[in-house]
């Protein structure tokens, strides 16, 4: 019996791109993607979802901030998990506590810096090269009610160039996202989703 899981997306959606590909072609991991949620009609990670056969869901603000139509959906598909991955939207109260300890998120910079309202994207690494830092990397964490404010679960670094652009320090860590965010949901699946620490 597989964990049923909904990536919410804003973007481009390699992240998504990832993470279904290697639960499709690894049945055995017990993690099936069942959804994809986006908040954006031209989220080019749509078309990703259409690809492989994923459904997916636009929600609007309205329709957001009501709840209903989304907690519909999530029960319609028997969603288990959330993973955020490029969504810039605040998860509202009614859906962290609808899913407690069962929504996760990967941040692009290393927590607790650089993160919180305005942090995403190019702001993050724009703020990380701003400041002049030797190393940048990822942070997967529970939501809660706060951006970026959830319990840590899983941190790597990468050491950056003193000539390294904001585009090349977000291609670093954009490489080590690909490398552990499937990775680290698999082991809070296998785990039986472990609450919060
Ligand atoms: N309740 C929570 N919701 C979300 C979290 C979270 O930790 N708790 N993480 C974010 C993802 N994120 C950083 O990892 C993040 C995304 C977006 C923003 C932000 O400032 N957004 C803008 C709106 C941008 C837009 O609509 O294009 C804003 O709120 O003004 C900050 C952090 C996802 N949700
Ligand atoms: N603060 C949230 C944030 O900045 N998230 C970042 O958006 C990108 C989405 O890329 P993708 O659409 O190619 O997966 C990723 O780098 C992710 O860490």
């Amino acid at each position: 019996m597989s964990t049923r899981i909904a990536i919410f997306v804003s973007g481009g959606g390699s992240n998504a791109r990832v993470m279904i590909d290697r639960f499709q072609a690894h049945p055995e991991d017990g993690v099936e993607v069942v959804l994809l949620v986006s908040n954006k009609a031209t989220a080019g990670a749509l078309t990703v979802a259409a690809e492989r056969g994923v459904p997916s869901l636009v929600v609007k603000r309205s329709e957001w901030t009501a709840g209903t139509e989304l907690l519909e959906a999530l029960e319609a598909y028997s969603v288990d998990f959330i993973v955020l991955a490029g969504f810039l939207w605040l998860i509202p109260a009614y859906l962290v506590q609808a899913y407690p300890n069962r929504i996760v998120n990967i941040h692009p910079a290393l927590l607790p810096q650089y993160g919180g309202k305005g942090m995403y994207g190019h702001h993050v690494h724009a703020a990380v090269k701003a400041a002049g830092e030797t190393e940048s990397g990822i942070t997967i964490h529970y939501v809660n009610e706060n951006y970026d404010e959830g319990n840590i679960i899983y941190q790597a670094a990468v050491r950056l160039d003193a000539d390294d652009t904001p585009e090349k320090i977000a291609e670093r860590v954009l490489r080590l996202e690909h490398a552990n965010y499937w990775r680290v949901v698999r082991q809070l699946v296998q785990r039986g989703l472990r609450p919060q620490q």
